[in-house]
């Protein structure tokens, strides 16, 4: 008995000693696949790249608020040098990766709008843009084709000698104008890195496209509008429905559009139906995926109408307006020439309100833009029809007059068409484009709220300009042709470009009725398309080389 009890109790020591060993053994192992982990974070490409929008953001802000005091405008000469401007849109070949490093040393690629290439394999997206369709080689970009130009240092020196108050601000290119509460002083200087990613964005403006795809100034600013803080929400004059100028901490700008509803009622005119969130953002993707590059970045976001809207406006005719309806939702209405009245609120859940936020383009007075009136308008009219719907021949007299009669005027404009058709828009009364750039430049496609409101009518007066024309752009056919196929199947991509956003997590931003519809709509586009070649000879502008063959 004794003896057991000893025997026991020397089993029972061994095996706390073997324990303990373990322990030990499990902590020295522990400690080491720590460490080890710890330095593949700190290499590892990927890492830095997912969290590098944010810090880069800060590091921006953090550099512009170390500023002397402010003073004049900060995008007035939003300007660089033309070594980086070459540096960081060179594009079609690793000049363009190199460029790309050059511009991001931390290796940014995304944001959590997640518009980057790093995303899962399998990608019918990344492996769309991975097409050579999509990367075509393009030549370097002349001077005079950037909307905005950086001033040399010696016109910098002869300005500053100029003007009387230089010695103040010669540490900084540009000043901010404002000193209100929450706004970062700025301090950009021609150092591309100083820059915030809004003012990036207007400096990669050319005369073909609105931004380059695959730079990284899309992401960055779009995640920027997603999540910095608001700190003034003003209405916005101009067009027929409420729009809000919403301000950032870094002087970013963005035009909101608020949730109204989601489909059209069938009993609207055209041009009495409300705009939609969810179409500005759709638009936004369905024009990056045809490869346009004509629409200002847009994203969602759920705002807090009372702390994000009301609590921070100085526009006290906006605040005027907020109301508590009987369901206890905060809602308010503003005002504008439709849909401004307590019968038709913009409302919070109970205070959380889905929107569209769209960057802003360069203030006019920087980079002034003209509004072209499209020949193709309806008669925004119950009853009269426009001269479009009663003459066939009506195209051939478009073709003869200025701007259509020469450069790609007439593609740009069935470009455009080809978009508004697959989004339903029929409400493209006007276009603008850049002034600076003549009648030699890409067709702005701003204001896409009417799209995208039935998806069970396909709109074939929306053609009707291709259908009369019979002209395309062979990279437009291409592309589109390419996007009919099952493995970049058009509802695919765009459903997963739209994942991509972060209102996504609230409710799609498309139906899976909506998403079908685009893939009918392009096969409509395809067989008018067809028949036009069979038709004429001309019907394709020739703008890449004939090795682009027409996939099968
Ligand atoms: N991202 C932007 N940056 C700068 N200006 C913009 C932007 N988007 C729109 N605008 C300007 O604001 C004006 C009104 O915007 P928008 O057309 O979207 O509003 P709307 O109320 O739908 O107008 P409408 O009733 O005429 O259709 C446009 O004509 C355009 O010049
Ligand atoms: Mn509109």
């Amino acid at each position: 008995m004794f003896r057991r009890t000893v025997g026991g109790r020397s089993t029972r020591s061994i095996c706390l000693v073997l324990a303990c060993l373990s322990l030990a053994l499990h902590l020295v192992l522990a400690l080491f696949c720590l460490s080890v982990l710890q330095t593949a974070c700190v290499f590892s490409p990927s890492s830095l790249s997912s969290s590098s929008s944010s810090s880069s953001s800060s590091s921006s802000s953090s550099s512009s608020s170390s500023s002397s005091p402010s003073s004049s405008s900060p995008i007035h000469d939003a300007q660089r040098t033309s070594r980086q401007r070459q540096s960081a849109f060179s594009d079609g070949n690793s000049a363009h990766d190199a460029a790309e490093r050059n511009e991001r040393p931390t290796g940014a690629k995304m944001s959590a709008g997640g518009m980057g290439k790093e995303d899962a394999d399998g990608s019918k997206l990344e492996a769309l843009f991975s097409h050579p369709l999509y990367n075509l080689p393009r030549p370097q970009t002349p001077e005079d084709d950037w909307l905005l130009r950086v001033k040399t240092s010696k016109e910098e020196e002869e300005e500053e000698e100029k003007d009387s108050g230089g010695e103040e601000f010669k540490d900084s290119d540009w000043q901010s104008a404002s000193e209100e509460d929450g706004y970062d002083r700025a301090n950009w200087t021609v150092a591309a890195d100083s820059h915030p990613p809004w003012l990036r964005f207007h400096l990669g403006i050319s005369r073909w496209e609105l931004y380059h795809r695959t730079g990284p100034q899309l992401g960055r600013v779009s995640h920027d509008m997603a999540t910095q803080p608001i700190l003034n929400a003003v209405q916005k004059k101009g067009g027929t429905q409420l729009k809000l100028l919403m301000s950032f901490p870094n002087h970013g700008q963005a035009l909101l559009k608020p949730m109204k509803g989601v489909e059209t009622d069938v009993n609207l005119f055209y041009f009495s139906d409300f705009e939609r969130h969810n179409a500005e953002i759709s638009a936004f993707h369905l024009d990056r995926i045809l490869g346009f590059n004509r629409i200002p970045p847009v994203v969602g976001r759920l705002v807090d109408v009372i702390k994000e809207i009301k609590d921070v406006t100085t526009d006290r005719k906006l605040s005027r307006t907020f109301f508590t309806s009987p369901a206890g939702n905060t809602c308010f209405y503003g005002q504008c020439s439709y849909y401004c009245s307590t019968e038709h609120p913009v409302c919070g859940s109970p205070r959380m309100l889905e929107v569209s936020l769209a960057t802003m383009l360069p203030d006019l007075s920087l980079a002034p833009r003209r509004s072209w009136r499209s020949p193709w308008r309806r008669s925004y009219s119950r009853t009269k029809l426009a001269q479009w719907e009663k003459e066939p021949s009506y195209c051939e007299e478009v073709k003869k007059t200025p701007p259509y009669d020469r450069g790609t005027r007439l593609v740009d404009l069935m470009d455009m068409v080809v978009l508004d058709f697959l989004m339903g828009n029929m409400d493209r009364h006007h276009y603008e484009t850049f002034e600076k750039f003549g009648n030699f430049t890409f067709l702005l496609h701003l204001d896409n709220g009417r799209a995208f409101g039935r998806h069970s009518q396909d709109e074939p007066s929306i053609l009707a300009p291709l259908k009369q024309c019979c002209r395309i752009r062979r990279s437009t056919l291409l592309r589109l042709s390419l996007l009919s196929l099952p493995g970049f199947r058009l509802s695919d991509v765009m459903r997963e470009s739209l994942s991509r956003d972060p209102l996504t997590a609230v409710q799609p931003l498309l139906s899976e009725e909506h998403l079908s519809a685009l893939d009918r709509r392009l096969a409509t586009v395809l067989q008018v398309l067809r028949t036009c070649r069979d038709l004429h000879d001309d019907a394709v502008h020739d703008d890449v080389e004939g090795r682009y063959e027409e996939p099968d």
